[in-house]
């Protein structure tokens, strides 16, 4: 992940906006090549492994690093599978693939309890292998997509979002939802603004319509690049994102915990909030029709 300044980005992006989908064109799709990301090798430890990496081979620096990595964050590292960034070459662990994140995910979100930083921590594990999520991946020549890849058990949802040259979402939040974003292919940049202020006068009981017009402030700006990860709740703010690339598409994993189906979308200069509804352009690799995209999400075990 690296800093861009605001200047080099205002430079060069042309948003489209497109804060949800609606699925009025249906024959309009674009799947075109992408600029695929070379593949990065990434492997899962078993138990053996561990206790082999642990008796002395090359990886057992990374295992202590896994294991420090729980210690610090108060997690079991019995509980927590450990999922190592490390070359397969080396360590003849298997590939952490996009079906074990998800069957991760699944034991994780059976629990009671969730630690976001560990659900972080296993999307930036998984490395980005397009041959693992080409399926998912359907374009729009208008906007941005949301293609679902799991419905989770309800807690959870995981979906590949995809972004043509110029796509970007408005200004919007995640209710009552923690969107951990990781990148596949290509770069976004993800803008962050702060909550528009209420009316100072009129306090904390003014009504939303009512509160003061003004431009909504930026609070930090990051270039996702790569299997770049990033974070973000309602505690830390509203976000937009964008593909500033002319020439290049971008496409992302999102995981929602709780999933939702609305979220309120904010314009820049007035900080004014308007609900929308988030849509579906394709589920589990089928492109949605109009009629089904007003329905429910299916659940998982459809
Ligand atoms: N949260 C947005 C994508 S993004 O711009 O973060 C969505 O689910 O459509
Ligand atoms: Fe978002």
């Amino acid at each position: 992940m690296k800093r861009v300044s605001q200047q080099q980005q205002q430079q060069c992006i042309k948003r489209r906006e497109a804060p949800t989908t609606t699925m009025d064109e249906d024959d309009n799709e674009r799947q075109q090549l992408m600029p695929w990301p070379t593949k990065r090798p990434c492997s899962r430890v078993t138990q053996e492994q561990v206790q082999r990496d642990v008796d002395g081979d090359d990886c057992s620096s990374t295992v202590q690093a896994i294991r420090g990595y729980c210690r610090k964050r108060n997690m079991p590292s019995d509980v927590y599978r450990p999922v190592v960034q490390q070359d397969a070459d080396r360590c003849s662990g298997g590939k952490f693939r996009l079906t074990d994140l998800i069957s991760e995910l699944h034991r994780v979100f059976a629990e009671d309890r969730v630690n976001v930083e560990y659900v972080q921590y296993l999307m930036e594990s998984y490395r980005s292998d397009p041959a693992e999520w080409l399926k998912y991946a359907k374009f729009n020549k208008f906007r941005y997509t949301r293609n679902l890849v799991d419905a989770g058990n309800g807690k959870f949802n995981l979906m590949v979002l995809c972004w043509g040259e110029g796509d970007g979402s408005s200004i919007h939040n995640h209710p009552e939802s923690d969107c951990i974003m990781k990148m596949l292919a290509g770069q976004l940049t993800e803008v962050r603004f702060a909550w528009p202020e209420k009316s100072a006068v009129d306090g904390d009981d003014v009504d939303e319509d009512d509160q003061q017009l003004q431009p909504m402030c930026e609070i930090g700006r990051t270039l996702l690049e790569t299997d770049g990860v990033c974070h973000i709740n309602d505690t830390m703010g509203l976000h937009r994102v964008e593909n500033a690339s002319h020439t290049d598409k971008a496409v992302s994993l999102h995981l929602y915990c709780p999933p939702f189906e609305e979220c309120s979308t904010f314009n820049q200069q007035t900080g004014h909030k308007t609900m929308a509804k988030s849509a579906f352009w394709s589920i589990y690799g089928e492109k949605v029709s109009k009629k089904r995209a007003e329905e429910h999400v299916p659940a998982d075990d459809n």
